[in-house]
């Protein structure tokens, strides 16, 4: 049976995005505006780890793979079900293509605002320049700006899709929304994959340790790339280390666990939380292409994950559901399609660094509904 195709911009006409904030110019700023300036939090502290203590021998930082090396895929598992987020090198992305899209967004953000404007994302739409979506849940400005652009590394999220699965037992027959279709050359496609390519532009900042370049949060997706250039600022929480700051590697990508493939792989792969921080004198560029299956299909947990001792954590779900869903409730929305608590501690506390929403940390609390 054929479902009606959506695209992921259907998803915001209806939930419309109506910031409180304006798209800002950041650029000759010599103080932090208010606006800008998050709370400090007692629990949190933005540029130390926190909390907890690591034991000898622990990386801490997120695994580096060779693409190339035979035994990728078995390292890929350990980095998915230990971190949630890993970096790539010998991925086959030409750095020529990196530096390409990195001049390309950096030209666009050095537009004048009002050029900019021109290209502002609506209410009700998902491309466009302007501050990210998640700004709706946070009084903060955060110095992040937002283009959409176009589609650069289908090849390479697939190749890692499979890579994840594979890691999981989980090969191309078992999913049956991934199969070759007529018009692609009996390819192994993850057939109408869906993707979004976000620019991110973080502007220096006068006074980094009170502001937030992009607040903490998972991705909805089955996963994320992310070139973020030569310059850090990219945080990763990590159970037992606190907040982790991935260092650029040159040529390096990083690879992102989503909420769909936390789903997927029934919670035994977390959707990590990152967050951004700002530097008082290098602005930075990233762009994430934020990579999720067809719209309209269903995603659950894999049979090849469920079982009589590991029941199906959460119901199936839609990415075009889950963004709206992420629309409306943002860190709560794995909650709201929970079946049942995680067994796992780990994924109780996955999500425990959103210190400035203001509710229960909690997950396991929200109601499924
Ligand atoms: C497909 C999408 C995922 C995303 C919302 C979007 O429509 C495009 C931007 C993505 C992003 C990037 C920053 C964090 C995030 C939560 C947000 O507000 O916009 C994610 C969204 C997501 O993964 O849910
Ligand atoms: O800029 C970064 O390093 C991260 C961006 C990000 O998390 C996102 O676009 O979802
Ligand atoms: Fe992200």
């Amino acid at each position: 049976m054929h479902t009606m195709l959506s695209s992921i911009s259907d998803v915001y006409k209806s939930h419309p995005l109506f910031l409180h904030h304006k798209n800002p110019d950041l650029h000759s700023l010599q103080e932090l505006p208010d606006s800008y300036a998050w709370a400090p939090s007692l629990e949190d502290s933005h540029h130390h780890h926190h909390g907890h203590t690591l034991s000898p021998g622990d990386d801490v930082v997120p695994p580096v793979i060779d693409l190339e090396d035979p035994n990728a895929c078995v390292l890929i598992g350990h980095a998915c079900k230990t971190w949630g987020v890993f970096q790539v090198v010998n991925h086959g992305v030409p750095g020529r293509l990196l530096d390409d899209v990195e001049f390309a967004g950096k030209s666009l953000f050095s537009l004048p605002p009002q050029q900019k404007l021109k290209a502002a994302r609506s209410p009700d739409g998902a491309a466009g320049y302007g501050i990210a979506r998640i700004s709706s849940f946070f009084s903060k400005l955060m110095c992040d700006v937002v283009v959409e652009y176009e589609e650069a590394m289908k090849a390479l999220a697939e190749k890692l899709t499979w890579l994840v699965l594979a890691s999981l037992g989980i090969s191309k027959q078992d999913i049956q929304w991934a199969a070759a279709g007529p018009n692609n050359n009996g390819q192994d496609n993850l057939k109408d994959a869906s993707a979004v390519l976000q620019l991110n532009f973080y502007p220096t900042c006068p006074d980094p340790e009170r502001a937030m370049g992009l607040a903490a949060h998972t991705d909805s997706t089955l996963l994320t790339i992310l070139y973020q250039s030569a310059i850090s600022g990219l945080q990763v929480s990590k159970e037992g280390a606190g907040w982790v700051t991935v260092p650029p590697i040159p040529g390096g990508l990083v690879i992102n666990m989503g909420d769909l493939m936390h789903i997927l792989s029934n919670g035994l792969y977390p959707s990590v939380t990152h967050r951004v921080m700002v530097n008082r004198t290098q602005q930075r560029l990233s762009v994430a292409y934020l990579y999720g299956p067809p719209t309209s299909v269903l995603i659950s947990p894999h049979p090849k994950v469920v079982g009589p001792s590991r029941p199906a954590l959460y119901r199936a779900v839609t990415w075009h559901e889950y963004l709206g869903t992420k629309a409306k409730h943002f860190n709560k929305a794995l909650s709201c399609v929970q079946l049942c608590a995680p067994q796992n501690a780990m994924f109780a506390e996955g999500n425990d660094n959103h210190k400035n929403d203001n509710s229960n940390n909690n997950n396991n609390s929200v109601q499924v509904g």
